[in-house]
């Protein structure tokens, strides 16, 4: 299932907030089955994007439609809602629940008749390898586990398209490489969306990219077609010479594309 964005605009003040004019300026994008990574630089708009998608915000010019669904009617936005899953890049877990209620939950939250959550919660705890921790309440869980709870939570009504806020920021590099592992698992069929500011969660997971700067995507393509952006001149690839250098340099030069 796509996502896509034509002509979308959004900013804070029409929404009754104080903040910059314009975060999303007539941003044309289509978000394709498999993992997609959405990079910019800090306060670029990219979490203001994940929100408008997964209905967290209203769309108010343009439009955004999850497959067919067009999220500027009720009706598209409550059929696009049994197709998105949400991991926002802070959430927080109730810590005397056990993990398998924590997901039963979040099925039961997102319309699963109750008898049949605790099956869900199961088959979305296997589907991020933590179907052995069911049991186990969920303040005893480590960083990269809890991370795993919440993307089971997001997973187990079955949305066929799945956006994570920063899902590997702040956790250890093994446990990055863990939840790395899974979310590469879930673009087999699904349409995951992922907002990042780690090269290597790029390097390593998504098989398109998209840069949001000055409102816009500036730049979509794979990893290798974001890589021959850097300066040929410096020798040195982004992904072999000190992730955040190479990162920053990336942005900077999709901003400096005529
Ligand atoms: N509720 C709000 N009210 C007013 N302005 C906001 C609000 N939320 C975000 N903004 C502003 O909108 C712009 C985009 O913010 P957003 O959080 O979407 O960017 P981001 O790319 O996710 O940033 P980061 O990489 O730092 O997480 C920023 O200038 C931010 O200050």
């Amino acid at each position: 299932m796509r996502v896509t964005a034509e002509g979308l605009d959004f900013d804070y003040r029409s929404w009754g907030h104080r903040g910059r004019k314009k975060v999303l300026d007539a941003l044309t994008w289509t978000v394709e089955p498999g993992v997609t990574g959405l990079l910019g630089p800090n306060g670029a708009g990219k979490t203001t994007l994940l929100s408008l998608i997964v209905t967290l915000l209203p769309v108010r010019g343009g439009r955004l439609l999850i497959g067919e669904h067009d999220l500027a009617t009720g009706t598209g936005r409550s059929r696009a809602r049994r197709e998105l899953g949400f991991v926002p890049q802070r959430f927080s877990l109730a810590g005397e629940l056990t993990v398998a209620d924590t997901v039963a939950y979040a099925a039961w939250v997102h319309g699963l008749d109750r008898r049949v959550c605790g099956e869900a919660a199961l088959r979305a705890l296997e589907s991020v390898d933590l179907a052995g921790l069911a049991d186990q309440r969920t303040r005893s869980l480590s960083g990269g586990q809890r991370q795993r709870v919440g993307i089971a939570a997001a997973l187990a009504h079955e949305p066929r398209v799945l956006i994570l806020d920063e899902p590997t920021a702040g956790l250890d590099p093994g446990q990055r490489l863990r939840v790395r592992e899974v979310v590469a698992g879930l673009g087999e069929d699904r349409t995951v969306l992922i907002s990042t500011h780690l090269i290597e969660d790029v390097a390593h997971l998504c098989s398109r990219i998209g840069v949001l700067a000055g409102g816009r995507i500036e730049f979509q393509g794979t990893f290798p077609e974001l890589e021959a952006l850097i300066d040929d001149t410096s020798g040195s690839s982004a992904y072999g010479s000190g992730f955040e250098r190479a990162y920053d340099r990336l942005i900077a030069r999709v901003g400096e594309r005529p």
